[in-house]
Order: structure tokens, then C-alpha cells, then sequence
């Protein structure tokens, strides 16, 4: 579990009572999660999930919350925001921005089958549609800006190997970032970070994604490259698992067929779903914050995963 910041069950039980949320009844700390400190609260009204933002500032966040509420909204299972008397869904507790939103029946799925992988890709399909109309804009803060930025920082704590790596992907996505392909892909509100933890399913049944909070305008292809690689790819080798790939592609497609630029371009854009987590995981672990109990992701496997993108490249004379 992640707990940045210690909330008192006093001041939890205030905060939620000025929301018309009931009284507290319990509350724990959630397992798992890495960014912000969650907890989860039952009230005598209905089991929520209270979250203190530690990273993302009050500019950045009505994005990601109002994302919540529009996809809500338009029948997208996702956690939805609750608001206070006058509306606000974006609230302060402890000196920190804080939401509490509902929270989902069900568990993650961490080894998923190709079933799975298929209700995920229909899903997604659906939320990119539903996120088209959503009218505010903000850029995905993890994009190629921030691994210009990143990389750099990084390169003194790797070895030559990991050096020549990052510094050639990057090259090689910021090309791919400037072709007229890439300029034609669908984008829209994407997940960015759809990880079998952040899906949950009940009785075999997807019941919800969660934790929208690496979300941003950005390629539609980008949020396809982050689930291939997680929930499509053998976890040790970082090899792709054909079956629920194209489990995961059909169901996709089911809903809103690929562009040919799409299809011309999925393999770049898993590469760069891969060293987006690769950069963030290597920051995350020579830049490390404090939490009570924090466990770090662990960088080497989407390492893995790039290079053995780039042979399966090389091996189909891709790129
Ligand atoms: N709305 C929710 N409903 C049910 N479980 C939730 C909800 N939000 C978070 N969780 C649980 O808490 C865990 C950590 O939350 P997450 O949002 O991934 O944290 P972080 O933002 O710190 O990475 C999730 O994997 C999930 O098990
Ligand atoms: N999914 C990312 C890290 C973000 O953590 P999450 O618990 O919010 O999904 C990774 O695996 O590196």
C-alpha cells in the first residue's frame, strides 16, 4: 500500500460528513498504488475510495475528475467523483488536493486469458468513444516532452547498454512523433495507464477501470500499445502473447475499427507505451518519495519488453 500522508479517522469522518457521504464507519489503507494515498472509507451510505493527490496540482486535476464524471456518465464504468453542496467535485484535505469517488465491485485479474484481454480492448474501444465530446484539454503530462526531460536525468544512473537504448528509442519516437502517420492517428482523452491493476472484473465480468490519473489527450494508439504490453505479453520475458493480442484487437476493432496509419504504426507506438514505464520506472526508482510502505515497479521488464520489440522489428524488417 501507498500512504504518503497519514489521514486521522477524525478528520476523514468530517471531510466525508461535509460531503453528505454518511458517517464513517471504517477505513483502511488501499494495497497497491504507487502515486497518490488512498484510502478506502464505508460509511453507513456506501463503501467509497478517499485519494490525496501528491503529485498533480489543483490545475491539473479538474481534467482527470471531470474525465471521470463525463465517461460516468455516459455508461463507462468508472469511479465517479462525488460532489460537495455547491457542486465541486475537486476537494483539499490535510493540506492536500483530495476526491472521494465511488468504489468498484470486483477485484483486478492478473492473470488474464484471452477472454479478459477481449472485454478490456471492447471497453477502451467504447471509452475512447464516449471521451470524444469531453471538452476540456490536457496533453499527456507522460509524453514525449517528459521522457526528453526524463532521459537525460536518468542517463547517469544507468549502465552504457541501457544508455544507447533509451537515448536511440527516444530518437527514434520523436521521428515517429514528427511523420505525417502519426499526425493522422484518432486521439482523444486516453487512459494511459490501463494496467490489469487498474481493471476490475466481477464474476468473470469486466465491472471497471480506475485510477485516471496518467490521463491525457494523446493517441488513441498510445493507450492500445500500454494494454498490449501488459495485458498481452508474457510478464517474465517480455514477449507477446499472440492469443490475447488478438483477442484484445478483435474486441477493440469490434467497436471502432483501426485507421490504416493505425495499423501502419501499432508497432512503433507499443515501443513507446514501453519506454514510457521504462523512464518512469527508472525515475521512480532513482528518485524515490516517501510512503509509509511504497513498492516500487521494477524497471528491467519493460527494458525486456523494448528489446524484444525492437527484435521482433528487426526479425519482421519493421522500422
Ligand atoms: N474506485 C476504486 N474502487 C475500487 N478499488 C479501488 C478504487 N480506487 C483504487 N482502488 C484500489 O486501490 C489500488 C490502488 O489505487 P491506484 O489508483 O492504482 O493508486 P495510485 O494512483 O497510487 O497508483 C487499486 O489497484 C485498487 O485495488
Ligand atoms: N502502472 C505503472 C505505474 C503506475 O502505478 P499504478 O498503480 O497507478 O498503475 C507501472 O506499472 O509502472
Amino acid at each position: 500500500m501507498a500512504v504518503f500522508t497519514e489521514v486521522p479517522f477524525e478528520d476523514a469522518a468530517a471531510f466525508l460528513r461535509r460531503l453528505e457521504l454518511g458517517e464513517l464507519r471504517a477505513m483502511a489503507a488501499c494495497q497497491g498504488g504507487i502515486e497518490n494515498t488512498n484510502y478506502f472509507v464505508d460509511t453507513d451510505r456506501g463503501e467509497y475510495v478517499l485519494t490525496l493527490f501528491e503529485r498533480l496540482t489543483s490545475e491539473q486535476l479538474p481534467f482527470y475528475l471531470h474525465l471521470m464524471q463525463h465517461l460516468a456518465s455516459r455508461g463507462i464504468p468508472v469511479p465517479r467523483p462525488a460532489p460537495d453542496a455547491e457542486g465541486r467535485i475537486l476537494h483539499h484535505l490535510e493540506g492536500k488536493p483530495a476526491a472521494v469517488v465511488g468504489r468498484l465491485c470486483g477485484k483486478s485479474e492478473l492473470a488474464p486469458d484471452a477472454r479478459h484481454c477481449g472485454a478490456v480492448g471492447e471497453m477502451l474501444a467504447r471509452m475512447h468513444l464516449a471521451g470524444r465530446d469531453y471538452a476540456r484539454h490536457q496533453p499527456n503530462l507522460r509524453g514525449l516532452p517528459w521522457w526528453k526531460e526524463t532521459v537525460p536525468v536518468l542517463l547517469p544512473y544507468v549502465g552504457k547498454d541501457q544508455r544507447m537504448l533509451l537515448l536511440d528509442e527516444l530518437a527514434f519516437q520523436e521521428r515517429i512523433a514528427a511523420s505525417p502517420d502519426y499526425a493522422a492517428l484518432p486521439r482523444g482523452p486516453v487512459h494511459a495507464d490501463l494496467f490489469r491493476d487498474n481493471v476490475m472484473f466481477e464474476g468473470g465480468c469486466l465491472s471497471g477501470f480506475l485510477d485516471f490519473y496518467f490521463a491525457g489527450c494523446d493517441t488513441f494508439l498510445f493507450d492500445i500499445g500500454v494494454c498490449l504490453n501488459d495485458w498481452c505479453v508474457d510478464l517474465d520475458s517480455g514477449r507477446p502473447e499472440s492469443v490475447r493480442g488478438a483477442a484484445f484487437l478483435a474486441a477493440y476493432e469490434s467497436v471502432r475499427p483501426l485507421v490504416p496509419e493505425e495499423r501502419r504504426l501499432l508497432p512503433a507506438l507499443e515501443r513507446a507505451a514501453g519506454l514510457r514505464f521504462w523512464v518512469s520506472r527508472l525515475w521512480d526508482c532513482y528518485m524515490p518519495r516517501e510512503a509509509s510502505a511504497l513498492k516500487a515497479h521494477e524497471p528491467s521488464h519493460f527494458e525486456r519488453l523494448l528489446r524484444q520489440r525492437l527484435s521482433d522489428a528487426a526479425g519482421a524488417g519493421i522500422f
